[in-house]
């Protein structure tokens, strides 16, 4: 192939000590911060002598680096990290000012309600629409937050907004599991608020995040379908007069049922008629800012041809997204806030540097190591170049098989190393994080250990060929499966049990370099004490004999 010149705006200059042609590993472990070596560290109880071996080995080639909060552009440094934040950043190198932070300064300078998509949604309720919002009902910080709905809904009201209707999903994953009470008690509040000033404003139906509308990489359509029935068609086997009933008499119907995993139910009045299904000249915001989960209920709403479930009835409705989802796709067309400017990634270099990439996870990991790698684009960046792997996830929760795909997902990698036909292999191992979001401490455990050896699989694989790795993760998850009390003892919950963490932690996460291909001269810097998570980017583009483009986080290497 030819290589571009000099003159071509991705060329890279060959780094000055590290050798081209190396095969690369890139490896990234979600979920998996360094955290306080305790009982409730699930990677610390797990026995996984590798990344061990990676710790302890060569101190001066294993770091910690930050992955949350206003080190990876989010709005405060309480925010923990999230893959779609983690991985944009380590695709493409900078600090990117993300979805939270841009709606909280649309919200502030008042720009939300002067744009294109703001019009578009008030011309629905000028003509007598109802406004619905649909969207995670938490204030977790990942996919939404509960103040910027609550936001919405008063400057609807204030921009002559009199009908609206809320479709909740319960959350459970980024906040505690059982805190959907309070936050649908909130929600309440603030509706009987509007009521009292004269708008119509109802909860009309909803369910748990991880089994109604949040689906993500075409995993299961199911979940879609089941949230387009309650939301659109106002259809399912429960109905209730309020929300909080719903999720009394649920829990009361199925003591195991969490906030995740609610089914989907409707809201109905004194009659039994749904207070809230979606009709033509509707409007419908869906509310969350992150990408990943809301892409195919935004196809549902917006594609004219859409054959992954029976619509059986599809409004016309002025549907907009917080953000527009999908760059590539343009998805969806009208949306609140322009999504943050991903330009230049990793990918773009690379591949104009005739990097022969294979990228691999399983289906629930797999948008992270592509799509957000990419700035949130949907294709590839050369189909030429680069080859994308995905292994099928199983539609279960987790803990019940708490390896998940780690072994298929080593092994494509392994031969895509050894194969010679490959550059860079770049995979995610989904496990420490999928299993860490169950709260369950000994199938995480598990799900540690089933990445240990898949890790084991590469590192070896790597020496085979004479390679160089990168191992680092994205955000903490299983490093923590306890919820704490303000001085970090573990709280309990009324039963007297360790109340476990589903969520992300705020830990900072490892970064480790190796490899018979590395010059041993290269370590890291001691000179970026700060350094997070965009600082990786620089580093692996060294790793792979580039120098990196100067508009990029500096790289975390130095040389003896
Ligand atoms: O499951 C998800 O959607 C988030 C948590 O809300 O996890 P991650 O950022 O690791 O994908
Ligand atoms: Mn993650
Ligand atoms: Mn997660």
């Amino acid at each position: 192939m030819v290589l571009p010149g000099k003159e071509t705006e991705f060329w890279l200059e060959s780094h000055s000590v590290i050798p081209r042609g190396k095969p690369f590993l890139l490896v990234v472990l979600d979920g998996w911060g360094e955290n306080k070596e305790d009982e409730y560290n699930a990677i610390y109880k797990a026995n996984c002598p590798t990344i061990k071996a990676l710790r302890t080995g060569a101190p001066r080639r294993w770091r910690t680096i930050k992955a949350h909060g206003t080190a990876v552009g989010l709005p405060s440094d309480g925010d923990m990290g999230n893959s779609e934040v983690g991985h944009n950043a380590m695709g493409a190198g900078k600090i990117i000012q993300q979805g939270a932070s841009l709606v909280d300064d649309a919200l502030e300078s008042g720009s939300m309600y002067m744009g294109e998509g703001w019009n578009y949604a008030k011309e629905s309720w000028a003509s007598g629409g109802t406004l619905h919002f649909i969207g995670l009902l938490s204030d977790g910080g990942v996919h939404s937050r509960y103040d910027q709905l609550a936001a919405l809904m008063h400057g609807a009201f204030d921009h002559g907004c009199k009908r609206i209707r809320v479709h909740i999903l319960t959350d459970g994953r980024d906040v505690p599991d059982g805190s959907s009470v309070k936050y649908v008690g909130q929600l309440e509040k603030d509706l009987e608020n509007l009521r009292s000033h004269g708008c119509d404003a109802l909860i009309a139906s909803g369910g748990g995040r991880m089994c109604v509308t949040m689906d993500r990489y075409e995993a299961d359509w199911s979940i879609v379908e089941r949230g387009w029935h309650v939301h659109v068609l106002g259809e399912a086997p429960h109905k209730f007069e309020s929300a909080l009933e719903a999720l009394t008499k649920l829990k009361e119907a199925n003591p195991k049922v969490n906030d995740q995993f609610y089914p989907p139910f409707v809201i109905v009045d004194k009659e039994g008629t749904p207070v809230g299904p979606i009709h033509d000249n509707d409007c419908v915001i869906n509310i969350n800012f992150r990408a990943d989960r809301v892409i195919q209920i935004s196809k549902a709403f917006e594609y004219e041809n859409f054959s992954a479930f029976d619509r059986v009835r599809w409004p016309k409705v002025r549907y907009l997204g917080m953000m527009q989802y999908d760059g590539d796709l343009k998805l969806p067309s009208h949306y609140l806030i322009p999504p943050p400017l991903i330009e230049n990634t990793s990918g773009q270099y690379l591949c104009a540097n005739g990097i022969r990439t294979f990228a691999c996870s399983e289906t629930q990991k797999f948008g992270h190591v592509t799509f957000f790698w990419n700035g949130n684009r949907s294709g590839k960046v050369d189909d030429t170049l680069e080859t994308y792997h995905e292994v099928p996830s199983d539609n279960i929760q987790f803990n019940k098989k708490p390896h998940m795909k780690a072994a298929e997902i080593a092994k494509a990698a392994q031969q895509a190393l050894l194969s010679g036909e490959f550059d860079y292999v770049r995979v995610n191992f989904a496990n420490g994080d999928m299993v860490g979001h169950t709260g369950d401490l000994e199938a995480t455990k598990l799900a540690c250990e089933s990445v240990d050896q898949g890790v084991k699989l590469l590192v070896d694989a790597v020496e085979s060929c004479g390679g160089i790795y990168m191992i680092t993760a994205d955000h903490g998850n299983c490093d923590d499966m306890a919820q704490r009390k303000k001085n970090g003892e573990p709280l309990l919950d009324n039963t007297g049990k360790v109340a476990p963490l589903t969520s992300h932690t705020l830990a900072p996460v490892p970064v480790a370099i190796g490899g018979p291909g590395l010059p041993s001269n290269v370590k890291f810097s001691d000179s970026l004490p700060k350094a997070g998570l965009a600082n990786v980017t620089a580093t692996y583009l060294n790793l792979m004999g580039f120098e990196a483009p100067p508009s990029y986080e500096p790289s975390l290497l130095a040389f003896d």
